[in-house]
């Protein structure tokens, strides 16, 4: 399994090993043991599994209370994915980064607690798994505005007809005005 540094401290790329063959391919894409030899988190107690049609843009959103980790990937179709540290205490607080995520390339996208994640579905449509480290609370959840004019998120809006958003979403916070994670929140693996 190899790792990837991205432009934000502790998000990571994770590409596990491939077995191509005449027939097609096999990984294994998650093992609890791989990835603690790899340094990564290694309790994950709840698998999402969401579906979007081209132009969905689902985010930007975080949990308090039970803040998530999210091993994120795209099974099938094609998402540009975005993570966005929200951590008070990181050199990266308020930046953000993107990451195209497909069905072409077995590849997890590993956002730690602290960050809100979002994407944008590029492909006619979009199967996306992520697992998490805590369970949802939904008393918890919190959104930032996908277009919020502080981060400046440059989402490839022309890639897509058009943008559908939940209404949850449209009533997202502003990131200057959005409750923040608590600093040095005690991440838990
Ligand atoms: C997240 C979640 C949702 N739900 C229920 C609540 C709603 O009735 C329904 C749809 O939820 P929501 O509209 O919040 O789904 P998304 O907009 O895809 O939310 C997710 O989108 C971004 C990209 C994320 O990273 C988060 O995992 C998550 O916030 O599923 C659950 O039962 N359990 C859950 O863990």
């Amino acid at each position: 399994m190899q790792l990837i540094d991205t432009p934000l401290k502790d998000v990571k790329r994770v590409l596990p090993k491939v077995f191509e063959d005449t027939r097609g391919w096999f990984a294994e894409t998650y093992s609890q043991r791989t990835f603690a030899h790899a340094g990564l988190p290694n309790k994950f107690v709840q698998d999402n599994q969401s579906f979007s049609r081209k132009g969905v843009l689902r985010g930007l959103h975080y949990q308090l209370g039970k803040p998530q980790g999210k091993l994120v990937r795209a099974l099938t179709g094609h998402i540009w994915d975005v993570a966005v540290d929200l951590r008070r205490d990181s050199p990266d607080f308020g930046k953000w980064a993107s990451f195209h995520l497909s069905e072409d390339r077995v590849e997890y996208l590993w956002i730690p607690e602290g960050f809100a994640h979002g994407f944008l579905v590029l492909s006619e449509s979009a199967h996306i798994l992520y697992k998490t480290t805590d369970f949802y609370l939904p008393a918890g959840e919190r959104c930032i505005r996908w277009d919020d004019a502080t981060l400046a998120i440059d989402w490839p809006l022309d890639e897509v007809d058009t943008v559908l958003v939940s209404p949850k979403d449209e009533h997202g916070m502003s990131f200057l005005q959005a409750e923040l994670p608590p600093v040095g929140e005690p991440v838990h693996h």
